[in-house]
């Protein structure tokens, strides 16, 4: 299996996945820029490609790599280099490594602070230039002043707390922070406009969003204090760059910091090369020894549980599946994945809508995967491609709703899952099930609401019959003389003479002759063959 990495991560990174068997690792650093169609050529059959910020993987390189590719890792946070949405669309998770990086970038963002409150680096610059320019670099203090902090996520908190060591009074804006984060922060969430107006320091730690392009621009600027810091060690583009730029030379801004810029790598010609009061790095928030270790090394593991079939840790564009979830989740996997594959296979008609309903303890657990579990069992035959990626946006281009419910009504199971489809003539098709004994054994407990009791695995016919004498033995007899054998039947029926519903878990397929011989017989009402 080839694992192509595209971006330099860290050997020890590089080096586990060397050492997995069966992997074969190619290393193709900067090739993305240097020479697209070679990397195009590259990608072609990977099961995974590995990345940090410079490399991109486009439609084109998914579709490039696609059907092998099941897997791209990013070594860091961003993912915006990544087109998430056609990953999904051909079933590929993508991970990232939140958390690997979060001190390192916390550390340069507040290097940019102490750089824009002390003009360090102009100092160092005219110390090489042989000058001794202590009356031109004066600065102020961070002490007592007020830090802004837009996006209060896990770097924006390791900020924050740098910053109230430094006796600074910190407002958020995050429109997600809870009111108890921020009080063990020790921070005051306030509105957008109100951190404008008040901060001395502004940062922002969000990613690039539709929400957050430009939100720092000449407007927002307008409205902030004069002698205003800004900083930038998230995604460039937050701030508008030309607007900035003016900011800088009217003094309205009094300095910034910035690590990231709405085009990487920055023109060599940029007019930020040589502004006034402005510190820039080159997207280095990341890069130190310790935060390359730790994403490289859990990018490698996250991409080698995932080829291998095991836990999913920080997708983005699934639920994960860690080992824990995994372990409670994984037993009922089988069962979701044959109760979604036998409706769609039992109904005649076709199908608009899916109820799915969890009763009992199973509604503790992680619905969201039972949930794509079940859709990718009843893809199955419909989709070559589903998997538990790409399942609910498939169902979505069918135009099938899926409806999830959690039910508190008891039932005679521990647990019971039934997934209902409503077919486009009104008539429903069910199936229910539960896992039984010691070895969480799958078992289909109700079909279209009679009761049964079948192992969900293989060949099975589903016979509905008038309940009439000898019927069993007629089937019995067709199956016997088609060379079949039945493995395990289940017969049941609402009421003496009523409807009866006969499933044979059978060892191999009927012909064609045999099921138009059952078929055949008057009191069957509807037979067909599933596979599981
Ligand atoms: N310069 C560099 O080398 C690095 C840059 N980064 C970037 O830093 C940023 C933050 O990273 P983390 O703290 O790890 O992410 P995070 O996901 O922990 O935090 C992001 C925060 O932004 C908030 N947010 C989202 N939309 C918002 C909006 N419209 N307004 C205000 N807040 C909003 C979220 O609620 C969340 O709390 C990301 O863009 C990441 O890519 C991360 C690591 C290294
Ligand atoms: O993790 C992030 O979001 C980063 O921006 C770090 O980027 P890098 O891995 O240093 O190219």
């Amino acid at each position: 299996m080839k694992i192509l990495v595209a971006d330099k991560i860290s050997s020890i990174g590089v080096d586990f996945l060397k050492q997995q068997e069966g992997f074969e690792v190619v290393e193709a650093y900067g090739l993305y820029k240097e020479d697209y169609s070679k990397f195009l050529e590259l990608a072609k059959g990977s099961s995974a490609i590995i990345v940090r910020s410079d490399s991109k993987v486009t439609r084109e390189v998914i579709e490039t790599a696609a059907p092998e590719l099941k897997a791209i890792g990013r070594a860091g946070v961003g993912v915006d280099n990544i087109d998430a949405e056609a990953a999904t669309d051909y079933g590929v998770v993508v991970m990232n490594t939140p958390g690997g990086n979060t001190i390192a970038t916390a550390e340069l963002t507040f290097t940019h602070m102490l750089c824009g409150a002390r003009p360090v680096p102009q100092g160092a610059q005219s110390m090489r230039e042989g000058r001794w320019d202590r009356k031109i670099l004066g600065g102020s203090e961070l002490f007592k002043k007020t830090l802004g902090v837009c996006g209060m996520g896990r770097i924006g908190a390791e900020v924050a707390k740098r910053a109230k060591a430094f006796g600074m009074e910190i407002l958020a804006y995050d429109p997600y922070l809870s009111a108890n984060k921020a009080e063990a922060l020790g921070v005051e969430a306030v509105e957008l406009e109100e951190l404008f107006a008040n901060s001395d320091y502004i940062t922002v730690h969000m990613p690039l969003t539709d929400a957050t392009r430009g939100m720092i621009n000449a407007e927002s600027i307008a409205t902030m204090k004069d002698g205003v810091r800004l900083f930038n060690c998230a995604r460039g583009g937050i701030i508008n760059e030309e607007d900035l730029l003016a900011a800088l030379e009217s003094g309205k801004v009094a300095a910034a910091g910035l690590d990231v810029y709405a085009s990487e790598p920055l023109a060599e010609d940029h007019p930020f090369r040589s502004a006034k009061n402005l510190n820039l790095t080159p997207h280095l928030g990341a890069s130190t020894e310790e935060a390359q270790e730790s994403v490289g090394l859990e990018i490698a593991e996250s991409v080698t549980s995932v080829i291998r079939g095991g836990g999913i840790r920080n997708a983005i564009n699934m639920p994960s599946l860690d080992e824990q979830t995994l372990k409670t989740v994984g037993p009922y996997l089988d069962l979701c994945s044959a109760l979604g594959s036998l409706v769609q296979q039992l109904a005649l008609e076709k199908i608009e809508k899916l109820k799915i309903t969890y009763s009992g303890k199973i509604v503790d657990l992680d619905a969201n995967s039972l949930t794509r579990g079940i859709i990718k069992g009843f893809l199955k035959d419909i989709s070559s491609n589903a998997n538990f990626v790409n399942a609910l946006v498939i169902m979505e281009r069918l135009g099938l709703n899926v409806d999830v419910l959690k039910s508190s009504e008891e039932t005679d199971y521990t647990e019971l899952i039934k997934v209902e489809a409503e077919c486009a003539n009104g008539e429903n098709v069910s199936a229910e099930g539960t896992l039984i004994g010691k070895g969480n054994s799958p078992r289909v407990v109700a079909i279209n609401g009679r009761e049964v009791e079948v192992e969900p695995h293989g060949c099975m016919l589903v016979i509905a019959n008038s309940d009439e004498l000898g019927i069993v033995g007629k089937i019995g007899s067709i199956i016997g003389k088609d060379g079949v054998n039945i493995a395990a039947m289940s017969l049941s029926r609402n009421e003496v003479g009523g409807v009866a519903l006969n499933i044979a878990s059978l060892d191999s397929d009927l012909s064609d002759a045999a099921m138009d011989e059952i078929k055949s017989i008057e009191a069957i009402k509807q037979a067909k063959v599933v596979h599981l």
